[in-house]
């Protein structure tokens, strides 16, 4: 009789456990220590109730990210083999469905106001008086330059508006908005590819590295760029390769729980390149569409930045191609911004350009000295903290957001 009731108990105590582990964290992954390489923990969100639910019938609000993905092991090393009820999610596990990436621009336009209202209105004033004299052309000069659109788009834009002098005199306000805008995006590089290579490629995930100095939003913006992918329908990997703040792995970690996505990371001080090649194998392994890699920026040379960079990118091409290379610039930071991106240019092959914080900076004319000076689009800009504050850019609807509608 006692046997039969410690027996009880244990099988008591192991369900307690085993439910324990898959309900009871309030968080929406689960660690992995088995998974663990030399360190490096592994963090995946849970898998939906078994068996899962097709497409129409997911929970709102859940994504198709994570699909695919080996079901969640009980952890434990020798737990006794116990009958586990299905893990039912928890009722505060209900993932955010970003929205798509399309049209954000239009949305976030708006928040360009404090260059629109130097750069755009400071240039329509001009530009509407009777007769333009050679003080006013100068005045238009200064206003571009102070924007930080560079010497050489500043000089294409005056001239091109010098021979249009006789239209401008007669241009009603809103013919003045139109034939700005058509000029500052002729400037923008309407022509340029700005296609994110995030897809997969020969049956392999494809890899967005994302480079740049600590502090210009690179962290914020992988997890952003989670979300746009997310909302597109994609399904994504992140890797928090920035091992030297542990913050930035919990951060990247928190951004991707939101949206049902998995995080891996290692341990404070692990190997970048170690973390970069463990995210993108596991990527392979669960066939998705994307692996995001977020890499340290705190290199103080530009050897060690080299090297290091370098490392990963040879290290995760063991596994998939890396499809794009993205450097996070603030846009807030104007020349010297410019300055450290070169350094990551000789680094990397930078194939694409992110400008954060374009919502606190009166200089949006940074978008057109950092194409030109690095000859690399602007691909995503940042226009707030917000979680999808992030924006593809679209040269036309950015010159239209620095003008201004007629009525702002
Ligand atoms: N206003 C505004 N703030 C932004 C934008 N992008 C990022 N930020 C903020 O910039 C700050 C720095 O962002 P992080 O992502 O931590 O910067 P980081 O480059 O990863 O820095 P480390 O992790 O220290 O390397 C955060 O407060 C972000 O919310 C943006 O587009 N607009």
């Amino acid at each position: 009789m006692e046997f039969v009731l410690i027996a009880i108990a244990l099988v008591l105590v192991a369900l307690v456990a085993g439910v324990g582990l898959l309900v009871g964290r309030g968080r929406r992954t689960t660690r992995l220590d088995d998974d663990a390489v030399s360190g490096t923990t592994l963090t995946r969100p849970r898998p939906p109730s078994a068996p899962a639910a097709p497409p129409e019938d997911r929970p709102a609000g859940a994504t198709a990210s994570g699909q695919g993905l080996a079901p969640v092991e009980p952890v434990a090393p020798g737990t006794p083999p116990v009958d586990l009820p299905p893990a039912v999610a928890a009722p505060d596990v209900v993932f955010e469905t970003p929205p798509p990436s399309a049209g954000r621009l239009v949305r976030l336009r708006s928040r360009l106001a404090r260059s629109q209202s130097s750069l755009g209105r400071g240039l329509l004033t001009v530009l509407a008086r009777e007769r333009l004299t050679e003080d006013d052309w100068e005045e238009v000069e200064e206003t571009l330059l102070a924007a930080d659109v560079g010497v050489a788009a500043t000089t294409q834009i005056v001239e091109r508006l010098r021979t249009q002098s006789l239209v401008l005199a007669t241009a009603t306000p809103a013919d003045l908005r139109a034939l700005l805008v058509r000029e500052l995006t002729a400037v923008l590089g309407p022509d340029l590819d700005r296609t994110l290579g995030t897809d997969r490629r020969e049956g392999r995930p494809g890899v967005v590295l994302v480079v740049g100095v600590n502090g210009a939003g690179k962290t914020t913006t992988v997890g952003k760029i989670a979300r746009v992918l997310v909302g597109d329908g994609r399904s994504v990997v992140l890797g928090a390769a920035d091992t030297f703040r542990a913050a930035a792995a919990d951060q990247l970690e928190t951004w991707g729980e939101r949206v049902g996505v998995m995080t891996v990371r290692g341990r404070e001080g692990a190997d970048p390149a170690s973390v970069a090649f463990e995210a993108v194998r596991t990527g392979v392994e669960a066939e998705v569409d994307t692996v995001v890699v977020d890499t340290a920026g705190r290199l103080h040379t530009k050897s060690g930045l080299m090297d290091e960079l370098g490392k990963i990118k040879r290290v995760v091409e063991k596994q998939s191609p890396v499809t794009e290379t993205l450097l996070v610039l603030d846009a807030t930071t104007g020349q010297n911004g410019i300055v450290q991106a070169r350094v990551f240019t000789q680094a990397v092959d930078v194939t694409g350009v992110v400008l954060t914080k374009l919502d606190g900076t009166a200089k949006g004319g940074i978008v057109v000295s950092v194409q030109r000076e690095l000859g690399i689009p602007v691909k995503l800009i940042g226009l707030g903290e917000g979680a999808d504050d992030l924006a593809p850019f679209e040269p036309e609807a950015f010159a239209e957001g620095l003008v201004g509608a007629a009525d702002q």
